[in-house]
């Protein structure tokens, strides 16, 4: 194969992040693994997590227990449609069903898991399997913040007080892309980015994930039982823009379901977050403005979905 073709495939393979390494691993495996993680944040913004500690039977029973609720009646379903976006449950269609209806080809359940956790009463099993799955996430979420910090070298004092990590928001989305053949309908999910720090997302198997990468767009292809991970606007922020929300976007599969749970982990929703000072000087002054992430996260749910387009409530320049 000529030099250039298997250069441009290698700049097109996702990296790999060894969970494993980064937090049992000797002090040389764990800061060789911490230099990788902080190039993929800068290069990609999106990575494969394996050896993550996820129990492969955990993972499935979230699916199957999100595959159980989405197929629940609708008069069972009722109370949790059409509410605020700031509601702690809610399941609908599209993006926002007000703006992005028929932009986003599919269905929605949206539950704020942390610092209170919120869970439907059926499935009955649903409240256990999701309180279990989100915390399990949640360790794995906060673990790579702390490394992402050492990376930057940043004092991770700072940024926990900064950012309130204690009591850091998450919440735990379930998707369901039915599968769909009407030319006009283009993408399961438009192309965005996400408003916390970071996004874990585990598939179905189905694919239909893509992220842009150096103005491509990339197929993300877990392996089974991996974990995909991408950067989202709040750490954008945090770093003043040295590491990218990276866009993504989800297609239609003509013949079968993709479905996806995706957890977002993001500062505390009371937390006032802007640069952090320690990335900060006369040569790399702040580019973003401080905004309060409940007021973030609410702009970004209630308008439309238009790829980085939120970032503009806190841009400068
Ligand atoms: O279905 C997927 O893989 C992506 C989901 C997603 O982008 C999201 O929930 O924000
Ligand atoms: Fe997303």
């Amino acid at each position: 194969m000529a030099s250039s073709q298997t250069e441009l495939l290698a700049e097109n393979i996702i990296p790999t992040i060894d969970f494993g390494l980064l937090v049992n691993g000797t002090p040389d495996q764990r800061s060789g693994m911490v230099q990788t993680l902080a190039k993929a944040c800068e290069d990609w913004g999106f990575f494969m997590l394996v050896n993550h500690g996820m129990p492969d039977g955990l993972s499935d029973e979230m699916l199957e227990a999100f595959t159980a609720l989405f197929g629940m009646s609708y008069d069972e379903k009722i109370p949790y449609m059409g509410g605020h976006v700031l509601d702690p449950i809610r399941i609908g269609t599209g993006f926002n069903y007000k703006t992005d209806l028929e932009k986003c080809w599919k269905h929605y359940v949206k539950i704020f898991v942390h610092p209170e956790f919120h869970s439907v009463s059926k499935p009955l099993n649903f409240r256990d399997i999701s309180k279990d799955y989100s915390e399990c996430a949640r360790a794995i979420g906060l673990q790579l913040l702390k490394a992402i910090w050492e990376g930057l070298d940043m004092e991770e004092r700072h940024v926990k007080e900064a950012l309130k990590l204690s009591s850091c928001f998450q919440n735990l989305t379930g998707n369901l892309y039915p599968p769909y053949t009407n030319p006009d309908i283009k993408f399961g999910f438009v192309p965005h980015s996400d408003h916390g720090l970071l996004t874990l997302i585990y598939q179905n198997g189905v694919d239909g994930l893509q992220i842009k990468h150096h103005d491509r767009w990339i197929d993300a292809r877990p392996t089974p039982y991996s974990i995909m991970v991408n950067t989202c606007d709040q750490l954008e922020i945090v770093t003043n823009g040295k590491y990218k929300a990276v866009l993504h976007r989800v297609l239609l599969n003509t013949e079968v379901a993709r479905m996806s749970v995706a957890t977002t982990i993001g500062p505390s929703l009371d937390a006032i977050v802007g640069p952090i000072a320690d990335l900060l000087n006369t040569d790399y002054p702040a580019v973003f403005r401080a905004m309060k992430y409940r007021d973030y996260l609410e702009q970004q749910q209630s308008n439309s979905l238009v790829e980085k387009g939120a970032l503009n409530l806190v841009r400068l320049s």
